[in-house]
């Protein structure tokens, strides 16, 4: 039997997850996480019912290659009798090239070297995965895919900066991210909403966190940019920054560029505004005034990106909630809706405490939906497609 494993290297996790082909289908057999955001790393695993079939603490020192060699392991150990005919991975940033996924080669690799220092949280994390893998298994088909595809079929002017023409001819535009997250959304809302082809904003709100306008499921525009650093603060990253401010801590504070860059990737977002952490939990559970007010402008920010995105798209016929925080954290789907009044967006107050999925008011004029995200089910199958298609390919070359 073949097995497809995927790989998802967020900025505070490691997900992975193993989809068998059975009679012509992908079919979920197992998934699992490794949380590095904690001071001890730990592994979890469940069957494709949902049970939790391991819980461990990995006794490492945070290192990357570490935890990943562990999610190869767990995966390898529990493939049998079914064998990997191919591997995918989330690549974070494809640049302007690759509007799909893409088969791994070492020019592929090279390529997409080059463009780490624009997601420096992921691009270096999903490239050593692909190597640790390819070391392991020489000949086994990897696939790229990227967060970055599902944007770039959008129309051009929302991309630009208003820069010199050449910038972005260069390749300094906006490109966005989350985007196996929004194609997922966007495959799974049409049997869910009769609007979903109409004006949807979706908010991937996670570690990292974005929003995305979509009209016909394609996306229109993001609030992430040229880098996964723009848009909504995040758990540890700023988002939208005043460039000024950028250029005084340069000039007048005489911050060098890796300080800079550790303050707007590692020490900012929830975390540096509550001074206590990164993560919603602990700040939902928190009396601090610091954390309180954390949370206050995480919600604010995406109130105004909001207003923003449905100013882009003539209107808001639908909002959806995914990723750590959309998902779980019903306070702030109540905060940010309540926020969005304006619009006509009205909550089911009990269907959101429950966990929806659909969370509107039987009056509201905005359908809103909490889905799960699932980045890997979406390179599950660009990987098959793509593997499937391997042999014609090498035929024609
Ligand atoms: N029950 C919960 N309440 C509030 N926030 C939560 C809850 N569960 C998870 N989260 C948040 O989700 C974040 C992780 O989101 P996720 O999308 O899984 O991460 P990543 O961006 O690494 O893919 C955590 O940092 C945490 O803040
Ligand atoms: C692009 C990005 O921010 O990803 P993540 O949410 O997985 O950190
Ligand atoms: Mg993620």
């Amino acid at each position: 039997m073949k097995a497809y494993a995927c790989f998802n290297a967020g900025s505070s996790s490691i997900k992975f997850a193993v989809f068998l082909e059975r009679e012509g289908q992908l079919v979920p057999a197992s998934h699992g996480k490794i949380d590095n955001g904690a001071a001890t790393p730990r592994l979890q695993a469940w069957s494709a019912e949902g049970a939790l079939i391991e819980d461990r603490l990995l006794a490492t020192d945070n290192a990357y290659a570490t935890e990943m060699a562990a999610a190869i392991d767990w995966i390898e150990a529990h493939l049998a009798p079914a064998q990997l005919a191919g591997v995918g991975h989330r690549v974070v940033h494809g640049g302007n090239a690759h509007a799909g996924p893409a088969l791994v080669t070492p020019v592929l690799l090279q390529e997409l070297a080059e463009l780490a220092p624009l997601a420096p949280l992921h691009q270096p994390h999903n490239l050593a995965a692909i190597r640790a893998i390819a070391r392991l298994h020489p000949g086994l088909p990897q696939v790229a895919c990227f967060d970055t595809a599902f944007h770039l079929g959008g129309p051009r002017v929302p991309r630009l900066y208003a820069l010199p023409r050449e910038f972005a001819e260069q390749g300094m535009m906006r490109y966005g991210f989350h985007g196996l997250s929004y194609e997922h959304l966007a495959a799974k809302l049409p049997a869910l909403e009769p609007r979903a082809g109409g004006r949807v904003v979706a908010a991937h709100l996670g570690s990292g966190a974005s929003m995305c306008a979509m009209l016909d499921g394609r996306s229109i525009a993001s609030t992430m940019g040229f880098s996964a650093l723009d848009g909504l603060p995040m758990a540890r990253r700023c988002g939208s920054i005043d460039a000024g401010l950028l250029l005084y801590l340069l000039q007048e504070k005489h911050m060098a560029p890796k300080a800079l860059e550790r303050l707007l990737y590692q020490g900012s977002g929830l975390f540096g505004l509550s001074g206590i952490s990164g993560d919603m939990r602990t700040l939902l559970a928190s009396e601090d005034a610091a954390a309180r007010e954390a949370v206050e402008v995480f919600v604010y920010r995406i109130g105004r990106e909001l207003g923003s995105l449905a100013a882009a798209l003539g209107g808001l016929d639908v909002l959806v909630f995914t990723g750590g925080i959309g998902e779980h954290a019903a306070e702030i789907r109540a905060r940010v809706c309540a926020q969005a009044a304006w619009l006509g967006v009205k909550l089911d107050l009990e269907a959101n405490a429950a966990g929806g999925p659909r969370l509107h008011a039987p009056d509201s004029a905005v359908a809103v939906w909490v889905l799960p995200a699932d980045e890997e089910a979406v390179i599950a199958r660009q990987t098959r497609a793509l593997v499937q298609r391997m042999p014609a390919q090498i035929v024609r070359e």
